[in-house]
């Protein structure tokens, strides 16, 4: 997958959604990472074709994808709230997907995403798990060039968000909006990093994990930590520090931590915040 843009920008009246936003990812997976109103879903919205840029262009497998003419990129958006206002079973969802030939993971998803507990409620009542999860079966079962997911586990719970991150994470051709940057870091393998409508880090898995500087799991967050690091961030039970890989193995040997690894997608997104 090659997705890049130039000098994009996308403006709602007065307001920059995103701006001068320029990059070129050759990956399988890409994420954008972000805090909230930093941009995401307005980059999405561009990458997917359902809007056009206000400025500058972008494209995806060397198409425009908001362009539709014969050769359009095939996408599948899964959006970040999903509403069904269609006063119809999941079951007769899942039985039209069923019979379309381009979608031949259903039965597999609903099994997979635990759809099969609720195939009786109607669509236009579910919680916004469940909708979340019907979004995903469409976005995930049939053909296509590229699947498109903002915010895919924003409404589940841990467990089922490890089963789609899993899933995802084996996808060839997968743009993924997230707040959170350990899913980012789980499924993808170029990152970008947004702030304020404007990208503030990008890069590949090798760049993401920094020499030198750790992730440490305290036991005890309320304990004294211990000395000879170099504390960038504290994230509650997790700091991040610079430290040397030795001293954190002794310090582990001695249970005054919990665990360590380098660090990745934390501590960028924690650094441009
Ligand atoms: N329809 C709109 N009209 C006016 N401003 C908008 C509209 N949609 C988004 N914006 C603004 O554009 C900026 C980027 O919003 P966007 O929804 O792309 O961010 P986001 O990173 O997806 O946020 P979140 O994580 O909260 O969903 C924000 O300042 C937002 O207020």
């Amino acid at each position: 997958m090659k997705v890049e843009a130039k000098n994009l920008g996308v403006s709602y009246g007065t307001v920059w959604g995103i701006r001068g936003v320029t990059f070129s990812a050759e990956a399988e997976r890409l994420a954008i990472v972000g805090h909230n109103g930093s941009g995401k879903t307005t980059l999405l919205s561009v990458l997917s074709g359902l809007r056009k840029p206000t400025e500058g262009e972008a494209r995806v497998n060397g198409k425009e994808p908001y362009v539709r003419d014969d050769k359009w990129v095939a996408i599948r958006y899964s959006f970040e709230k999903p509403q069904f206002s269609i006063p119809v079973r999941v079951r007769d969802l899942v039985e039209t997907l069923r019979a379309n030939p381009h979608c031949q993971r259903v039965d597999e998803l609903v099994e997979g995403l635990g759809i099969k507990e609720f195939l009786d409620h109607r669509l236009d009542g579910l919680s916004s798990g469940q909708a979340q999860l019907c979004n995903l079966l469409m976005a995930l079962s049939c053909d296509a060039e590229l699947v498109i997911l903002d915010e895919p586990t924003a409404h589940l719970d841990s467990y089922r968000a490890g089963v789609i991150d899993d899933m995802i994470s084996r996808l060839k051709g997968l743009i993924i909006a997230t707040h959170d940057p350990e899913e980012g870091e789980a499924v993808a393998d170029y990152f970008i990093i947004m702030k304020e409508g404007r990208i503030v880090w990008q890069g590949g898995r090798r760049d993401l994990f920094s020499k030198g500087v750790y992730e440490i799991t305290l036991f005890d967050k309320e304990s004294e930590l211990p000395t000879g690091l170099d504390i960038l961030h504290s994230l509650g039970a997790i700091v991040i520090a610079r430290a040397d890989e030795e001293f954190l193995s002794d310090l582990f040997r001695k249970g005054l931590i919990a665990g360590f690894k380098r660090a990745g997608l934390r501590y960028a997104y924690a650094e441009s915040r």
